[in-house]
């Protein structure tokens, strides 16, 4: 996992047609936003939501929080318009949602020139076309879109998500191979906190950057399971002392706790430090 400077442990969506919502968001303590034009509007709101948007990201404060515009799909017929009103805007990313090959990128990537490309995975093409996805050189982030994929599937909802483990490796190894931030997928339940910390538990051991929400009072989770714990930062501090020390002495082993510590290991615990001053700056900002 390469490190990253910005966090990206919670990553909320905002409907881009809700004023409130687009005002509160401001103030919460979310890593990313996503602005989306797409799923959480009606069609009937699509153009105030574009227009809505737009004008907002021009005046409002979202201080260091990554803005991500979602734009509704090329064969919609508010995809186009989508691009061509945020392709200069105020953002730091275009999130292309039912992403199923690297040529819809290449389809969007001229109208955009000068932002980064974000990609939904949610379809079962996206998910066997995960790695060329990934190579697009405009691609820097993937998001998991569980919902789409469940109806693409047939699954059945399942705690441990049985249905979606299959496409979530298959994306989460083409963002690595790539280089890329991937965030998993939502939690539909936004009152149920115990499911919601579960199912970020097992992202987290997955190995996603974060987690996409829906709602404010899903934040405080996210952020503190996929930050590094202090006993995750004490440990990682002890392995590399305890490797140096080794090193000191001409051999490539330590042992800590009674685990062996190998050059693999250092990098991974210096990741984890360089994580938690990355996400110590964020909020400081
Ligand atoms: C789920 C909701 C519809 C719930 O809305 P509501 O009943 O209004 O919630 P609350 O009354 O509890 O709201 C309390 C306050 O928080 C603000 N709020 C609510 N949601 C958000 C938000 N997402 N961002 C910012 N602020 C938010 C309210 O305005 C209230 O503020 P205040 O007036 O000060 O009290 C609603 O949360 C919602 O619409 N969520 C987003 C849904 C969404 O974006 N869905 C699309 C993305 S999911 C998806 O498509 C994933 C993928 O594509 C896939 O396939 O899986
Ligand atoms: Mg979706």
């Amino acid at each position: 996992m390469a490190h990253q400077a910005h966090p990206f442990r919670s990553v909320l969506y905002i409907p881009g047609s809700k004023e409130r919502a687009l005002e509160k968001a401001q103030g919460l303590a979310a890593d990313a936003i996503i602005f989306d034009l797409e799923d959480a509007v009606a069609h009937d709101e699509k153009i105030h939501a574009r227009e809505l948007l737009k004008a907002t990201l021009e005046t409002a404060d979202y201080g260091h929080r990554f803005r991500i515009v979602r734009v509704n799909g090329m064969d919609t017929e508010w995809g186009r318009a989508d691009l061509e009103a945020f392709a200069e805007a105020k953002a730091d990313a275009i999130l292309l949602p039912k992403v199923s090959r690297a040529a819809d990128l290449e389809a969007v990537a001229a109208l955009v020139p000068d932002l980064p490309l974000w990609a939904m995975m949610e379809t079962a093409q996206g998910m066997l076309n995960a790695a060329e996805i990934a190579a697009h050189p405009r691609l820097t982030g993937m998001v998991m879109g569980t919902n789409d994929l469940a109806k693409e599937l047939g699954s059945r909802y399942r705690p441990d998500r049985l249905a979606m483990q299959t496409g979530l490796g298959l994306c989460l190894l083409a963002a690595r191979a790539h280089g890329l931030t991937i965030v998993d997928g939502v939690y539909n339940a936004f009152k149920d906190e115990e499911g919601l910390r579960a199912e970020c538990e097992q992202g987290r051991d997955m190995g996603f950057d974060g987690k996409t929400l829906i709602h404010p009072a899903q934040l405080e989770i996210a952020n503190a399971v996929f930050s590094p714990s202090p006993a995750e930062i004490e440990l990682a501090n002890r392995q590399i002392a305890a490797f140096e020390e080794a090193e000191r002495h001409g051999q490539g082993v330590a042992v800590v706790d009674g685990k062996i510590v190998e050059n693999l290991h250092i990098v991974t615990a210096r990741q984890t430090l360089a994580k938690a001053e990355a996400i110590a700056a964020f909020r400081a900002s």
